[in-house]
């Protein structure tokens, strides 16, 4: 028997896919990859030359690629976007919504500004383009949307902000996913935790300074790489996950676990702080690691 395997070359191939900041680092290598793979990408930030520059990169590879300038917190902007890729490339059958960011800053010093500006982009916007690549097009032939997060739910100093959004974005993924399943559409949502990308070489001061250090609290012992929050992307939107909708995959190299563990870590005296089982050992094993 000729086994037909889910995994082909041309997963994406018919399909029209449009990936928000996806003129740079994840965004980026995501359509890279949708488009190795058959999709015709459409790249979507406020940025121009960023999103040209990437979809020549697409298309001197042999891929399909487009771009189109838009703030995904501007509602008509967002709905003229959608409407004019309809037009132009015909239904829309997978979603990225992975543009955003934040800056790092204490609670008592956002101010309202800077709060709204971070909730509009990491909320806001991604409600935004989900409800009108819903309304005008995979309501009427089914699609996949994955949204992006970040581990932040044990809450985390400096990005107070970002978590309350990306929190709320959670819980749209989910009632997105019970409210358009009916329509055969998937939502589903990714939570990467540190991963080295060119949206954390922008970061200055002391989160900068922190960088490097970071590895030491992920039980993988390194930081992620933009490809491994892709691949998760990528799987999401593919036929391998047709029967998952509602869920948030932490990419994040178990660093959300255990975080009251950790001090015992450190107590116990483990170098790398890396489990129970290396305190446990016998002196003699201990010397020869
Ligand atoms: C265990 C795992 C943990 C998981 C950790 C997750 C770590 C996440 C990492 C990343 O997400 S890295 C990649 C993301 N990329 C970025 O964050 C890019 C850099 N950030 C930005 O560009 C901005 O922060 C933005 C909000 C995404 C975009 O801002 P926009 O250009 O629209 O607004 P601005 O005009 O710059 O600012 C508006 C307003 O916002 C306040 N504000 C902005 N920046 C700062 C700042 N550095 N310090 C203080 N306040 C800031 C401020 O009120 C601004 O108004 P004005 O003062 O300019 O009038
Ligand atoms: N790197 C990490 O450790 C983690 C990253 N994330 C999230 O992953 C996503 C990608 O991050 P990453 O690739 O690292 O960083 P980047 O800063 O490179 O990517 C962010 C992208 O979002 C676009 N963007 C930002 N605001 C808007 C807006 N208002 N309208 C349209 N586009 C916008 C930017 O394009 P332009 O400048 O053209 O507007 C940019 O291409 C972000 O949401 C980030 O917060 C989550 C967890 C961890």
């Amino acid at each position: 028997m000729a086994y037909d395997s889910i995994f082909k070359a041309d997963l994406f191939a018919g399909q029209t896919i449009i990936v928000t900041g996806g003129g740079s680092g994840i965004g980026r290598c995501t359509a890279h990859e949708l488009a190795a793979l058959g999709a015709h990408v459409l790249l979507v930030g406020r940025k121009a030359d960023k999103l040209k520059n990437v979809a020549a990169e697409i298309t001197e590879d042999g891929g399909k690629a487009d771009w189109g300038t838009c703030d995904i917190r501007e509602e008509e902007a967002v709905t003229h976007l959608v409407s004019e890729f309809i037009r132009k490339y015909g239904p829309i059958h997978g979603l990225v919504n992975n543009a955003g960011g934040q800056y790092p800053s204490p609670l008592a010093s956002i101010n309202q500004k800077g709060f709204e500006t971070v909730m509009r982009t990491n909320l806001l916007g991604g409600f935004l383009m989900a409800r009108e690549v819903f309304n005008q097009s995979m309501s009427k032939h089914g699609g996949a949307i994955v949204n992006m997060l970040a581990d932040m739910w044990g809450g985390m100093p400096g990005m107070g902000h970002s978590g309350a959004a990306r929190s709320g974005m959670d819980n749209l993924t989910k009632t997105a996913a019970f409210e358009w399943g009916y329509a055969g559409v998937r939502v589903n949502a990714v939570a990467p935790g540190w991963i080295a990308s060119s949206g954390m070489d922008t970061y200055e001061g002391a989160f900068k300074a922190v960088i490097p250090t970071l590895r030491e609290h992920v039980p993988l012992k390194r930081i992620g790489t933009e490809s491994e929050v892709s691949a998760a992307i990528v799987f999401l939107l593919s036929p391998a996950a047709a029967f998952i909708s509602g869920s948030t995959l932490r990419i994040d190299g178990a660093a959300s676990l255990g975080g009251r563990a950790w001090p015992i870590h450190k107590a116990t005296n483990s170098h790398s702080y890396n489990g129970f089982h290396r305190a446990y050992l016998p002196d003699v094993l201990k010397d020869k690691e």
